[in-house]
């Protein structure tokens, strides 16, 4: 399948012409949002924003999928996930209403990882300190990388009091430390107008308009309200499909529980997620999201996360209903595979590697 490469001065074509020209992949880098530019160089590209669409061609005519599945690979973003989105909308927000400034801020986060990451990133371009406060024991790829991005990370047992713990912890250090702002994914509308701003019209124009369906998985909800409130705002027939853990679906009124689809599922229905927008809820288990992530790597060459598997398999569900032939499937790639080197998606090939390896 050729591969194509799209830039930001080709623009006056959408990757659906691509597409339908027989190239499987189309990369579109357009300008510009984020920063990036004011800060290093006034030309220079911005780096937020405008992430490929990836058409899944051979997964599709393997399964005799009569649908077209199209994934948006978040991976292209700077810090590999699509919550640099959320952590720059959040922290712009915040300068605009003049809650923070760089330099005498502590911005704080309750993160499953990624949107530290991506706060990570936007903190020390404009120069704030960041503390990040996570669940122990659960993303551990993540919590090296936070390390290594120099922010300070607080580790909460997930068994004591559960989400309400993160949060007690927040609390508390707005007590202990002066001049703290919490960057709050799951209650603040700027997480959902990121997308609204950017996910949703970056979709719309790359697929001309001709997105059926919309599918994501909810963890602060602000992909699926944001991106799907702009796609119905477009067209009020587009579907929107909410994918959550068949082991935590408490979306859809069951109990919460651990789970192994990292980034999503928190275990209660956040503020900012509305759901009455959504048309339908899938439940994937971790075993399909994690099969599918594998498939994606070796069928499509899509190094991709967890969620994204879980995003692909209830594409593929939807996908395979008689009434949604010939629909257009559009879904999100949210994060890059090497970020769960050390969980379970990568368990056996890790130990074949170590066992491999010793034999030296
Ligand atoms: C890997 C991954 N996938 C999906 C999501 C869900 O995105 P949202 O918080 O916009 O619902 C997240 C959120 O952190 C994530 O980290």
């Amino acid at each position: 399948m050729p591969l194509f490469q799209r830039n930001a001065w080709d623009q006056d074509t959408s990757a659906d012409r691509w597409f339908k020209a027989g190239f499987s992949i189309v990369v579109f880098r357009e300008q510009p949002i984020g920063i990036g530019g004011k800060l290093l160089n006034p030309k220079a590209p911005k780096l937020i924003g405008w992430t490929p669409l990836v058409e899944m061609k051979n997964i599709a005519k393997k399964d005799g999928i009569k649908a077209r599945l199209i994934g948006k690979v978040e991976p292209y973003q700077p810090l590999s996930s699509v919550k640099d989105r959320s952590a720059l909308r959040l922290i712009e927000d915040a300068e605009e209403k003049s809650l923070i400034s760089p330099g005498i801020t502590t911005l704080v986060a309750v993160t499953s990882g990624n949107l530290g990451i991506g706060v990570a990133f936007v903190a020390s371009q404009k120069g704030y300190k960041f503390i990040a406060v996570m669940p122990a024991k659960i993303a551990i790829d993540k919590q090296i990388l936070l390390r290594y991005l120099g922010v300070e990370v607080i580790l909460v047992d997930p068994a004591i009091n559960g989400f309400k713990g993160l949060l007690d912890r927040v609390e508390q250090l707005k007590n202990e430390m002066e001049n703290v702002y919490v960057v709050d994914q799951f209650t603040n509308p700027a997480n959902p107008d990121a997308h609204f701003k950017w996910t949703g019209p970056e979709i719309w124009k790359d697929t001309e308009g001709k997105v059926d369906i919309f599918v994501a998985a909810s963890g602060s909800g602000g992909t699926l309200t944001g991106t799907g409130r702009y796609l119905k705002m477009k067209n009020p027939s587009v579907k929107l499909i909410c994918v959550e853990p068949a082991e935590s679906a408490v979306i859809s009124g069951g109990e919460p529980a651990y789970h192994k689809i990292q980034g999503v599922g928190p275990g209660f229905v956040p503020e900012i997620l509305d759901t009455s927008q959504i048309d339908e809820i899938v439940t994937v288990t971790a075993q399909e999201a994690m099969d599918m992530a594998r498939r994606l790597a070796r069928e499509e060459g899509l190094l991709v996360g967890i969620s994204s598997g879980a995003n692909a398999a209830a594409c593929l569900k939807v996908a395979a209903r008689e009434e949604n032939k010939g629909k257009m499937i559009v879904t999100m790639f949210s994060s890059g595979g090497e970020r769960y080197l050390n969980s379970e998606l990568f368990a056996q090939v890790k130990e074949e590697c170590v066992n491999v390896n010793m034999a030296f």
